[in-house]
């Protein structure tokens, strides 16, 4: 069945496209954007990874044959040597404002090319068609970027899609991993204003029953709606955005400190989340249930303490180049009751003394 949700943003209205086999009907799906005149070229910007799988679905889709460009699958993908590579041949293929880059693939994919069509000659289009249950966050809302030696996502811009197209059946390809990485943005979601997306995605038990039809359509369409919501009403990060980034001041810190690809983005936010819970319930003197949403989250395979064999100071460091700082004072989302997320400085020894 076909779900559409439309999303409110600076340039407009971009649709959300939900529905079972999509990834065939891209071609078609671009004709038919509202608004949109046809695009003067194509370009597809996948990884090895999902080359292999989908690529060829996607591409049979267009009339004519769209150029092609494969980044090496991983997080080391959203670098300025790759970026620069990726900018170079889509001059190389002739694009011009008229045409339209295709992000096929993850969440590197869709912030690397993202980036690369909003500053190929200062923006062009660009339509998201995530393949991973991770990337139901990151491709709503317009952030697109890679990261620098001094930290994740550093270099980037707000850059709306044109459209979102999901097509759910590419989840069937993900591995446990890639679950675990991508259900704890969902769990981020309830987490900061969704209590029944919370304690169903909590409430999942297994893998094996996320990918279950039904289970798997209200996960991610329950987190989107939180992140349309929210991206909706504060599209640059002045205000509310800032909430989405529950669990990630010391997440970035983390996959920054071990290596980019060492833990997966999802893995070092779930770690986050208990620390950012804990850190509120002695900020706010309550009880925000952080032992057990941890005893839920190990029970689906996260390591949520992993963060223990790594340099406290060199994460304290980090964290203070996270873009929330403000004047080298590291600010955490806390929440001070269930659902009620709040920007905060937080002292360096609290830190020290918690890590
Ligand atoms: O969309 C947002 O805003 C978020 O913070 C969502 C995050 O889950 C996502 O990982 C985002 O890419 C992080 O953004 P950043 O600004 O902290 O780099």
């Amino acid at each position: 069945m076909r779900r559409e949700i439309p999303v409110r943003s600076s340039a407009g209205h971009y649709p959300i496209i939900i529905e079972p086999g999509l990834r065939r009907r891209i071609g078609l799906i671009l004709k038919s954007l509202p608004g949109k005149r046809s695009y003067s070229s194509v370009l597809i910007v996948t990884d090895r990874t999902v080359e292999k799988l989908y690529l060829e679905d996607v591409v049979r889709s267009f009339d004519e044959t769209p150029h092609v460009k494969i980044v090496p699958a991983g997080e080391q993908s959203k670098s300025f040597s790759v970026l620069e590579e990726l900018l170079e041949y889509v001059a190389g293929c002739g694009l011009d404002r008229d045409s339209v880059i295709i992000a096929l693939g993850g969440g590197v994919v869709g912030d690397l090319a993202g980036f690369a069509a909003a500053s190929f000659m200062r923006g062009i289009d660009f339509i998201q068609v995530p393949t991973t249950l991770l990337a139901h966050d990151s491709s709503v809302g317009g952030k697109t970027g890679i990261n620098l030696r001094a930290g994740k996502n550093l270099a980037g811009a707000f850059h709306p899609p044109a459209a979102v197209c999901f097509d759910p059946e590419t989840f069937s390809s993900l591995s446990k991993r890639e679950w675990r990485s991508g259900l704890a943005e969902v769990i981020k979601h309830g987490l900061i204003r969704d209590p029944e997306l919370l304690s169903f995605a909590l409430d999942i038990g297994s893998f094996e029953t996320a990918e279950d039809g039904a289970a798997m359509g209200r996960l991610l369409e329950q987190s989107i709606r939180v992140k349309k919501e929210v991206v909706e009403e504060d599209e640059k990060e002045k205000g509310i955005r800032a909430y989405l980034n529950f669990g990630h001041t010391l997440a970035h810190a983390v996959e920054a400190e071990a290596g980019y690809g060492r833990w997966t983005h999802g893995e070092a936010v779930a770690a986050g989340m208990i620390f950012a819970l804990e850190l509120s319930e002695r900020t706010f003197g309550i009880d925000l249930r952080s032992a057990e949403v941890e005893a839920s989250l190990q029970k689906l395979g996260y390591d949520t303490r992993m963060y223990k064999n790594l340099d406290t100071r060199s994460l304290v460091e980090r964290m203070k180049k996270d873009k929330k700082s403000r004047q080298g004072d590291i600010r955490f989302v806390l929440l001070k009751a269930p659902c009620e997320p709040v920007l905060m400085p937080v002292s360096e020894t609290e830190l020290l003394k918690h890590l």
